[in-house]
């Protein structure tokens, strides 16, 4: 493969287990409907979604040598690079229980594997080799135990130092830090929070449309490019220094979620290496979210149906409070 375009690191993959439900009833026993396993993880699902937008990626992150295969087989069915590391072990298996028809997705998220600060160092030297202005490094999910809650700012930093786009997605601690510690020129790119997930790392209560829109424009005037805050089905608001939209999609597919705001992230992406405005960006992003949705679960996006649906795509101006 020629230079990626894109890299998406994983710090903590897993393979995601779906359990389909009537409905959760906790503390009872149940029978489930079914159940397919399928590799996942933020980064994992955004090489996913980017393949089928046409973007060559590169996969970075840390997978269990024991079970493996079925990411390996993933990158070879997309034409993703594989710039894994292998480690002992196993890649954790999260819970998925999917009820109600798919309008009710319960995720039970485990731990991950137990790292140290070398496997952070090895990640850090692979990135290194990919580095360049220009590139697109997604940052996403949470950071299996052993490692530091600055793991993200870290990678961040190198990133930027190198001219390339960070777009981060993670929440609690290490997006707080990633966000609280870096100096304007190591802002990165792009965010990619929900309301509650901002609030947290920003410790301001954002109740309303312009407690998050102010919440946002502090970012952007921090040197951060693009806040997106998803807002379930209220959509999401997609907010630059140049204006801020809510886009919502005109309807909802049923089905799991397991992975949308993965396959925004990639639109994100997409949007940004095609030199999209806000509007285009928000359009994108959000088909890019729902194409995944429609497809459940094969956990892919095709670029002729996200091109179709970013038309229908509803956007609503935002004035800054
Ligand atoms: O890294 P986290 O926050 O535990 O999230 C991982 C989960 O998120 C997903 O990537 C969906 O966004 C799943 O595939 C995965 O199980």
């Amino acid at each position: 493969m020629n230079a990626p375009q894109a890299i998406t690191v994983t710090l903590n993959p897993a393979i995601d287990q779906l359990v389909t439900l009537d409905a959760l009833l906790p503390g009872q026993v149940q029978r489930a409907l079914g159940s397919v396993q399928a590799p996942g993880g933020k980064g994992i699902n955004v090489a996913a979604a980017l393949a089928g937008l046409g973007v060559s990626t590169a996969a970075l992150g840390v997978l269990g040598r024991d079970n493996a295969g079925m990411f390996e087989a993933l990158f070879a069915q997309r034409g993703i690079a594989d710039a894994c590391l292998r480690v002992p072990g196993q890649t954790r298996t999260n819970i998925k229980l999917v009820a109600d028809g798919g309008r009710q997705t319960t995720d039970i998220n485990l731990p991950g594997l137990m790292l140290a600060e070398a496997h952070l160092d090895a990640v850090m030297s692979t990135l290194a080799r990919y580095l360049r202005p220009g590139l697109a490094v997604v940052l996403s999910g949470s950071l299996p135990a052993g490692l530091p809650a600055d793991s993200w700012a870290r990678l961040q930093a190198q990133a930027v130092a190198a001219g390339a786009d960070v777009l981060l997605d993670t929440s609690e601690a290490p997006l707080a830090a990633a966000l609280a510690t870096a100096p304007h020129a190591a802002m990165p790119w792009a965010i990619k929070p929900n309301r509650e997930e901002l609030q947290a790392a920003t410790g301001l209560r954002l109740d309303g449309r312009d407690a998050l829109l102010a919440a946002a424009r502090r970012l952007l005037d921090r040197g951060l490019g693009l806040a997106v805050v998803s807002m379930g089905e209220e959509g999401a608001l997609f907010a630059t220094t140049q204006g801020a939209v809510i886009a919502r999609p005109p309807q909802w597919a049923r089905g799991s979620s397991v992975g949308a705001g993965d396959a925004m992230v990639a639109g994100m992406v997409a949007a940004r290496l095609r030199g999209l405005d806000l509007a285009d960006t928000a359009r994108l992003s959000t088909a890019s979210a729902l194409a995944w949705l429609q497809a459940v679960p094969a956990r892919e996006v095709d670029a002729n149906r996200v091109q179709a649906l970013a038309a229908s795509v509803l956007l609503e101006p935002c004035q800054w409070p």
